[in-house]
This record gives structure tokens, sequence and C-alpha cells, in this order.
């Protein structure tokens, strides 16, 4: 099984002051060659922006729709301008991550990840069971809905004192605003918004599931640039991922015809990723992008990923829609999400993607 490491003293020391010289565990320097080129700074490019506001606008929603679902299909990823989340819990949720991942190493493992609490708490993201590398970063990694499966032992108490709240009033936040993302998809895919809604939340409007990733890159300094990694390449393997980003600093990057494309945040902006379980609901119209992770030599970098995790029935499969009448088949078999779910934790650990198992052609 991938495991969680906890971040031990060595590394909280490593994390916060500048060294010449780190531990062979984070030297990677053949995965990040391995890895390929990145789009220079030179090379003009825009990952696909979308507008909420153009969106809800009747005279212009058709063609931001249309934007939205050829960057689902084209990219898998996007920036979502006048998204509409309240700014005031935009900002308490950034103040407090930051200020949760600048508290005493003690006071973070208080929320340590820890045997009996599965995936999550406080520590490294995942390592393959095969590596004994690590990443350049600390996550702080929790569920947020539905309510009762909240393991509050491992919600900072009071380092800092304003982040319960904060993320109590994030996690309404962003399932609302999926909410409205997913009926422009629903309509940009020729699907009721009913049904694709309905995979993602229950009846009463509650998220079926939704998770959390809090990640803080340190800076790790021009001499070890090219040597660390702070997420390896991966694909998201729920629904759908928000991601607020706590600055402008740069790090994530796309993966998209062979190369890798750095996301430039724009201010107030939130980026948007399709996951493989979305992936499958569309019947592969849209597709879950490679990202990965690369530290900043100067500057630490703080962000707050948000998952929808989907299912319709107990099941993931492509929706009953997509396939009805026509020529449509279902391009990816259904499997119970149970099975998905223990089929994604296992080729996780291995380093691979349980939905490439799943491909019918
Ligand atoms: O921190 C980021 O920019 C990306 C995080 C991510 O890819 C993840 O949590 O799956
Ligand atoms: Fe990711």
């Amino acid at each position: 099984m991938a495991g969680r490491n906890k971040i031990t003293d060595a590394t909280a020391a490593l994390f916060t002051d500048s060294v010449d010289r780190i531990p062979e565990t984070f030297i990677r320097t053949d995965e990040v060659q391995a890895a390929g080129a990145v789009v220079g700074e030179d090379e003009t490019f825009e990952l696909p922006v979308v507008d909420m506001a153009s969106l809800l606008d009747p005279k212009l929603s058709a063609s931001e729709t249309a934007k939205l679902g050829s960057a689902c299909r084209e990219w898998g990823f996007f920036q979502l301008t006048n998204h509409g989340v309240d700014e005031e819990a935009m900002q308490q949720i950034k103040d407090s991550v930051v200020e949760f991942f600048r508290s005493p190493l003690e006071a973070k493992n208080a929320v340590a990840v820890r045997g009996d609490a599965g995936i999550q708490g406080f520590g490294h993201q995942f390592s393959p069971a095969s590596s004994d590398k690590l990443d350049w970063a600390e996550c702080l990694l929790l569920f947020t809905q539905p309510v009762q499966d909240r393991n509050m032992d491992l919600w900072p108490a009071t380092s800092p004192p304003t982040f319960r709240h904060a993320l109590e009033r994030y996690s309404v936040e962003i399932g609302d605003l999926t909410r409205r993302l997913l009926g422009f998809m629903a309509a940009d895919l020729g699907v009721s918004p009913a049904a694709l809604l309905g995979a993602f939340f229950v009846g009463d409007g509650a998220a079926k599931g939704q998770s959390v990733s809090m990640h803080h890159y340190p800076a790790c300094g021009r001499r070890h640039r090219d040597k660390v990694v702070g997420i390896p390449p991966h694909t998201d393997t729920l629904g759908l991922t928000l991601l607020l980003q706590a600055d402008d600093t740069p790090g994530l990057q796309v993966r998209r015809a062979g190369r890798w494309f750095p996301v430039r945040p724009l201010p107030g902006a939130l980026v948007v990723n399709v996951g493989d379980v979305m992936e499958v609901l569309s019947n592969g119209a849209y597709g879950s992008a490679l990202h990965r992770v690369v530290p900043h030599a100067e500057r630490g970098r703080t962000t707050v990923a948000m998952f929808h995790d989907a299912y319709v029935d107990g099941v993931v499969a492509p929706l009953p829609e997509l396939l009805r009448g026509g020529e449509a088949t279902a391009r990816y078999r259904a499997v119970g999400k149970v099975e998905y779910d223990a089929g994604s934790a296992e080729t996780l650990a291995a380093g691979g993607r349980f939905l490439d198992s799943l491909k019918t052609m």
C-alpha cells in the first residue's frame, strides 16, 4: 500500500534553513531529468481561462460553456475567474493554512498521520511502496464531507485557532461552486444536470465525498532546484479538483503533447482539473491530465486542493445517458466504487494508473 510518512525533526529543519547538502532520500535528479521538457518562460501560451460570470450571463453563457467544454476536452485543466467564492472565506482559508504550515513541527505533528486514521493527517504526500524517495513538501490531508466522515482529532484546534471554522466554511463554498460548475459541464456534455450532479451529490445536497490536501512546498534553493520533486507526475483519481494557490508562486505544471506547461496563477482565480472518475463519467470526452509540482528556488508555495468524489449507485461507470441509443459504446468498464478505491490505492502504490485497466478500447 502507498504510505504517508511523518515529517521528522531533521526534515523540518531542512525545510526551514537553506543547507548545502540534502539527504539522498530527497535527491531525484534522474526523475527530474526523465520527466521531459518544460515550456520556457519566453514562450507564449495560455492555459484555458473560464469565466464564471460569463457562464452565468445569458448573453455569454453558450460561448463560455463551449470554452469550458474545450478546456476539459483538450487540457483537462483550466483557471476559473469570477468564481463567486466568498472573498472573506477565501482569505480565511489562505491565512489559516499558511499559518498552520508556519507553526512549529510539534504543533503540526499534533495532527500527524497515524496508524489508526488511514490516509488522513499531516505528513508527506503518498510514497510508493517501492520507493525510498520523499517529496520536497508537507501535506495535511482531511476528509471534509460528508460531515460524519470528519475526524476532528486531525483538524488543528489551536494552530491556528481560526483553522476549523475557515475549513468548514471553505468546504461549503467549494461544494456550491462545484455544483454550479457541473451544471455547465452537463450542458456541454449533453446530459441532464441531474444525472451529472447526482454522481457527485446526494439528494439533500451534501457531497458524496469531499476531501482536501493542503500543501506546502518549501523553497529549495538554487542549488537543489533540479534535484527535488514537490509532487511527482500523477492524475487525480477522484471526480473534480479545485485548487487554491495562496499566492502567485508558480510550481504546478500540466502535461500536454509531451511537454510540461507551467500554470501562471491568475490573481483570485482557482485552478480546476478533471479527475479520473470524471473522465470515466464523461465516457472519455473529458480527459484527466497528468500534472506535477516543482518547488521554487527562493519562495515557499502553499496550496489547498479540494477534491470531489463521484459515482452512480455505488458504481464508477460512464453516465448511462451518454450510452443510450446511438453508436456510443462504453470506453471504460463499470467497476464498483469499493473496488475502484482499492484498485486506485494499489496502483498508486505501484506508481501506475488504475484508470488504464478500465479502458475497453
Ligand atoms: O499543489 C498543487 O499545485 C497541486 C496539488 C495536487 O496536484 C494534488 O494535491 O493532487
Ligand atoms: Fe493532483
